[in-house]
């Protein structure tokens, strides 16, 4: 366990489903390993509270199943207000310290466990007035998963987003679609095969979307489809040594 550190879960966007893809794959990792490596990290979240069923920190604790991490070890800061981080922790008052940000993450990375970490929004979004999410992801030195929505628009953005990341010097692990309906399957095997004949990359997944109520049996369902369609073995394989 000790090669495989982990990844880091970036999107084109916000609200592109990285929460939602992060903890399915935990809980599809877990089933898959047979036991208890994985752990989850939220740096910084904004627009909720520690503890509301919206707060990213509580979908990640709630939907991976795993109980060795509370809710409020799955993240560090929190801010109320639904901005970038920059800002949000502007209005409050405070600034991020990137650096303990960074610490906090070798910290975490040095323990023996497989780390899924969930960046906010995408790779172009402010931490601080001189840092963005990719900067972080640059300083963690993970893989990129990108998480992208799967209809029309979304090679643009991926491709933007693979083209920024490359920049800055990231290691892409490939990228997942996410949300597909069902009259759209067509569509998506063609979006996929643009990204990754343009861009160079894998497409490790293309998820559905599940739009009902999140009960026991739905998280279960959401684990199982993960495992059937993302090739975790790349995932946690790109890692090994
Ligand atoms: N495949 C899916 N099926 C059903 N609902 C989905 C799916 N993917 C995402 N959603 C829903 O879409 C919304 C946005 O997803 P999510 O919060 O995971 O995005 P995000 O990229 O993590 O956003 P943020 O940038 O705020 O962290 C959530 O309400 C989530 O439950
Ligand atoms: C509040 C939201 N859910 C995210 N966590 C923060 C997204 C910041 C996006 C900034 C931007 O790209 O313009
Ligand atoms: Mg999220």
């Amino acid at each position: 366990m000790n090669r495989n550190r982990g990844c880091f879960i970036t999107g084109t966007d916000t609200d592109v489903g990285k929460t939602q893809v992060a903890y399915g794959i935990a809980a599809a990792l877990q089933n898959m390993m047979g036991h208890d490596g994985v752990r989850l990290w939220k740096p910084v979240q904004s627009g909720v509270t520690v503890g509301s069923v919206d707060a990213d920190s509580y979908r990640l604790w709630r939907g991976s199943g795993i109980r060795h991490q509370s809710e409020s070890e799955m993240v560090s800061i929190t801010l109320p207000l639904p901005l970038a981080p920059w800002i949000a922790a502007r209005a409050h008052g405070c600034l991020i310290q990137f650096d303990a940000l960074v610490q906090e993450g070798h910290r975490k990375l040095s323990e023996d466990r497989y780390w899924i970490i969930e960046g906010a929004g995408g790779l172009g979004v402010p931490l601080t007035d001189q840092h963005l999410i990719a900067d972080l992801a640059q300083e963690l030195a993970l893989p990129l998963l990108i998480i992208a929505r799967s209809g029309l628009g979304t090679v643009n953005h991926t491709l933007q987003t693979i083209h920024f990341a490359r920049q800055k010097g990231l290691d892409i692990a490939g990228v997942i679609l996410n949300g597909y309906q069902e009259n759209e399957v067509a569509q998506v095997m063609n979006n996929a095969m643009m990204i990754e004949h343009f861009g160079g990359v894998q497409v490790l997944g293309i998820l559905p979307w599940m739009p009902e109520e999140r009960t026991d049996t739905w998280y279960a369902a959401w684990a199982a489809c993960i495992g059937n369609r993302v090739n975790l073995e790349q995932i946690i394989g790109l890692e090994r040594e």
